[in-house]
C-alpha cells in the first residue's frame, strides 16, 4: 500500500506504508542513532511528533517489550528508509510494523530520508501530516493547517502518570515528578537503592513535601517547557527545600523556574552521539540527546544559575547548577539506552549532593522542617466541623 508524508512547505514524500492506516499530523523530527529506534518510539518526549529514523535499515532486532521506555510508544508517525519484516534477534517479540499496528501509528518506507533531513536542517521542523489515504494534497493541507498547535501541545498530561506510584528501595527517597518520564530514570536510580515515589506532573509542592523526600527527580517530557508553568511554580517553591536533579525538560523547568528563559533550537538535538563539554574539567561526554528547546544562554547571566556544560557542536547550553541550592541538570540523558554511557555518574552525583545536603542540614531545623510537614499532614477540619465550633 502507497503512504504519503506531506510537509508543511508543499514538498511531497510518496513510499510504501507500514503499521496502522490512517492519517496523522505532527512535527517532523530527526533522529540519528544507529540503533535506539525502540527507545526512540516509546520515549514520551516524542509525543506529538512524525519521527524519522536517518540510519537506513530500521527493525532488524525487531521489537522486545523490555526495551520500552514507557508502557507504550507515543510518536506520531514513522519515516524509514527501510523496514524490516524479518527481525533477526533471539529477544525479539515481533516486528515494527506489528507494534505500530496495535498502537494506531502510520509508518512510511522507501521514501528519501537524508532528503527529509536535509530539508528539516535547512529550514527547521515543521508540521507533516502522514497518511494512507487518496485524499488530494490541497485537501490533506487543508487538514494539516487546522491541526492547532494546541493539539500539538500540552502533550505533558497525555504522558505522565495519572497517580502516584511508589518504586520501594531501601536508600534514599527520591520523588520523581513524571512529566512524561522515560523508564531509564527510574532504573538508574532502582538500582543504586533508591526509594522511589513517582507523581504526576501537576503535583504540589506540599504533596511533594508531604512525601518527606531526600531528593526530587525532575523528569523529561514532550512539548515547550512555557506551556507547564505550573510545574515552573512548584519547582520554584521547592527550591532550596530540596536537592534537584532536572533531566531534558525537566532541565528547563528548574531554569525557567529560576529566571531563565528558554526558546526553540531550529531542528533540536535527537541521536545518540552529541558531544558535550563538561566547563569544570574541559572534558567531553559523548551524550544521547532528544530535544527541540534549549535554556537562553544570556538569560542565564541574571539568575543564581550558573551553566555546568554545553554542547560542542552548537555551543547551546547543556547543563546548569544553582550557586546557592543543592540543584543541577542536565539537557541530556545521563540514563541513556541503549547509551552512550559516559553521564551516569550524574545519578552518583545526586545521591552525593543528598548525602552533602544532610550532613550540612542542622537537625534542629530538620526537625523543624519534618514538624512543618506534620502539619501539613495534618487532615483540615471541614466545613461542618467549623460550623459545630463556631455554634460552640
Ligand atoms: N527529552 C525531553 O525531555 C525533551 C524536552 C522538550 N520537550 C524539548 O523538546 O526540548
Amino acid at each position: 500500500m502507497q503512504a504519503r508524508l506531506l510537509l508543511q512547505d508543499g514538498t511531497l514524500f510518496t513510499g510504501t506504508a507500514f503499521g496502522a492506516e490512517g492519517e496523522k499530523t505532527g512535527e517532523v523530527v530527526f533522529n540519528t542513532g544507529i540503533t535506539g529506534y525502540q527507545e526512540v518510539l516509546s520515549d514520551p518526549s516524542y509525543c506529538g511528533q512524525i519521527v524519522t529514523m536517518t540510519y537506513p535499515l530500521i527493525g532488524n532486532y525487531g521489537i522486545t517489550r523490555d526495551d520500552f521506555e514507557s508502557v507504550r510508544p507515543f510518536v506520531h508517525g514513522f519515516v524509514v528508509r527501510r523496514h524490516e519484516t524479518v527481525p533477526s534477534n533471539w529477544r525479539s517479540e515481533y516486528s515494527v510494523d506489528d507494534l505500530l499496528k496495535e498502537y494506531d501509528i502510520p509508518g512510511i518506507s522507501e521514501i528519501d530520508t537524508r532528503m527529509l533531513t536535509r530539508i528539516i536542517r535547512h529550514y527547521g521542523t515543521m508540521k507533516a501530516i502522514l497518511t494512507t489515504s487518496n485524499k488530494r494534497v490541497e485537501e490533506l493541507m487543508e487538514m494539516m493547517g487546522d491541526t492547532t498547535i494546541e493539539e500539538l501541545r500540552n502533550q505533558v498530561a497525555r504522558t505522565s502518570t495519572a497517580t502516584s506510584y511508589s518504586s520501594p528501595g531501601s536508600k534514599e527517597r527520591i520523588v520523581l515528578v513524571d512529566y512524561g518520564a522515560k523508564t531509564g530514570i527510574l532504573r538508574e536510580l532502582n538500582s543504586r537503592g533508591c526509594d522511589v515515589v513517582v507523581v504526576p506532573h501537576d503535583v504540589s509542592a506540599d504533596e511533594v513535601r508531604r512525601l518527606n523526600p531526600d531528593g526530587i527527580l525532575l523528569s523529561n517530557g514532550p512539548g515547550d517547557p512555557k506551556d507547564v508553568t505550573y510545574a515552573v511554580k512548584t519547582i520554584s517553591e521547592l527550591l532550596g527545600e530540596y536537592p534537584i536533579f532536572g533531566i531534558c525538560l525537566g532541565h528547563q523547568l528548574f531554569a525557567l523556574a529560576c529566571g531563565a528563559d528558554t526558546e526553540k533550537l531550529k531542528f533540536g538535538h535527537r541521536g545518540g552521539n552529541h558531544p558535550v563539554k563538561e566547563l569544570a574539567s574541559g572534558r567531553c561526554f559523548i551524550t544521547s540527546q532528544n530535544h527541540g528547546y534549549t535554556v537562553n544562554e544570556e538569560s542565564v547571566e541574571s539568575t543564581d544559575l550558573e551553566i555546568t556544560h554545553i554542547n560542542n557542536n552548537d555551543k547551546t547550553v547543556e547543563g546548569l547548577k544553582h550557586t546557592r541550592y543543592p540543584a543541577f541538570s542536565v539537557q541530556y540523558h545521563p540514563e541513556a539506552a541503549p547509551g552512550p554511557h559516559d553521564s551516569g555518574y550524574l545519578f552518583d552525583r545526586f545521591l552525593q549532593m543528598i548525602a552533602d545536603h544532610k550532613a550540612n542540614t542542622p537537625v534542629i531545623s530538620r526537625q523543624a522542617q519534618l514538624a512543618a510537614n506534620a502539619r501539613i499532614t495534618a487532615p483540615k477540619p471541614t466545613a461542618q466541623l467549623e460550623a459545630v465550633k463556631g455554634a460552640l
